[in-house]
């Protein structure tokens, strides 16, 4: 994609090895603000791999990264703070209060004490958990928690936002405030680059779907692009036509026999 305009995350030939294991083998992509990337694929494909490495989480990769035309390597603290994220798994520190969680993310994001504790108080209201607000965020169901990891990923009002399964834990109502609030961001010119393995929710947000296996990209573009080259409906199928699955119904019938067995 060559808009003209310069790129808010450009990817060339990203490779990644861990030790003798090739995770990424040669990943490019150019990325514009506004777009909603979902970025799919198997298990052990590469994905949080590829997310870390845009975070400058993980080093030792080839390639090159630039995020609003400058090396990630240039300046890393400057570009952070443009950016939000939500981990798969994350190390909260719960022993402290959702007050004391936020204010402490809002001001390493260099916001002020009051304003982050202002933020951070009205959006935990308006995902309902407004009441939590000063309690230890180790007595929090997941869902309440993983609102928290949410809220601490967009407080800062970053460009960039990188999602790794977001929805873990949150109730239908929720993850409805949560589509809605990431579709506004993009339409307010974010870029949003959104990892998840629930196909339904990444056919109807994302505006362009990158699906990667085996570290390699094997197919980029519009939701509708990708059904007229599968011919498949939905983005499960296209998924698993594109990842040369087919054999679904036979495994399970092998594995109830197992459970069987004895
Ligand atoms: N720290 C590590 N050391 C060694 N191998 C690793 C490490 N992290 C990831 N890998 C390997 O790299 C591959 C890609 O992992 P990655 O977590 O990027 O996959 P993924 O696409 O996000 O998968 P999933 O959908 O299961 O989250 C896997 O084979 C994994 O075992």
């Amino acid at each position: 994609m060559d808009s003209g305009k310069q790129s808010v995350i450009s990817i060339k030939d990203l490779k990644m090895n861990y030790g003798s294991k090739e995770v990424l083998k040669g990943i490019n992509l150019e990325i514009q603000g506004g777009e909603i990337i979902g970025y799919i694929g198997p298990n052990g494909a590469g994905k949080s791999t590829t997310l870390k490495i845009l975070l400058g989480l993980i080093n030792g990769y080839q390639g090159e990264i630039k995020l609003f035309g400058n090396d990630i390597n240039v300046n890393p603290v400057e570009y952070k703070k443009k950016i939000g994220y939500v981990p798969e798994t994350a190390q909260m520190y719960d022993t402290l209060s959702a007050r004391e969680y936020l204010t402490f993310i809002g001001e390493i994001y260099g916001l002020k004490y009051e304003l982050v504790d202002y933020k951070a108080k009205q959006l935990m209201k308006l995902f309902g958990i407004g009441d939590a607000y000063e309690a230890r965020i180790s007595s929090f169901s997941k869902g309440m928690k993983q609102k928290v990891l949410i809220i601490s990923s967009l407080i800062h009002n970053p460009d960039i936002l990188f999602f790794d399964e977001p929805l873990s834990g949150l109730d239908a109502n929720s993850v409805m405030i949560f589509k809605e609030i990431i579709t506004e961001l993009a339409e307010q010119g974010k870029t949003i680059f959104y990892s998840s393995h629930i196909m339904d929710v990444v056919e109807k947000i994302s505006n362009r779907i990158i699906l990667i296996k085996d570290g390699v990209i094997v197919a980029d573009g519009s939701f509708q692009e990708l059904q007229a080259m599968s011919k498949e409906g939905s983005l499960e199928e296209i998924f698993n036509q594109l990842t040369g699955f087919n054999q679904y119904k036979e495994i399970a019938e092998s594995f109830i026999s197992v459970l069987k067995e004895g």
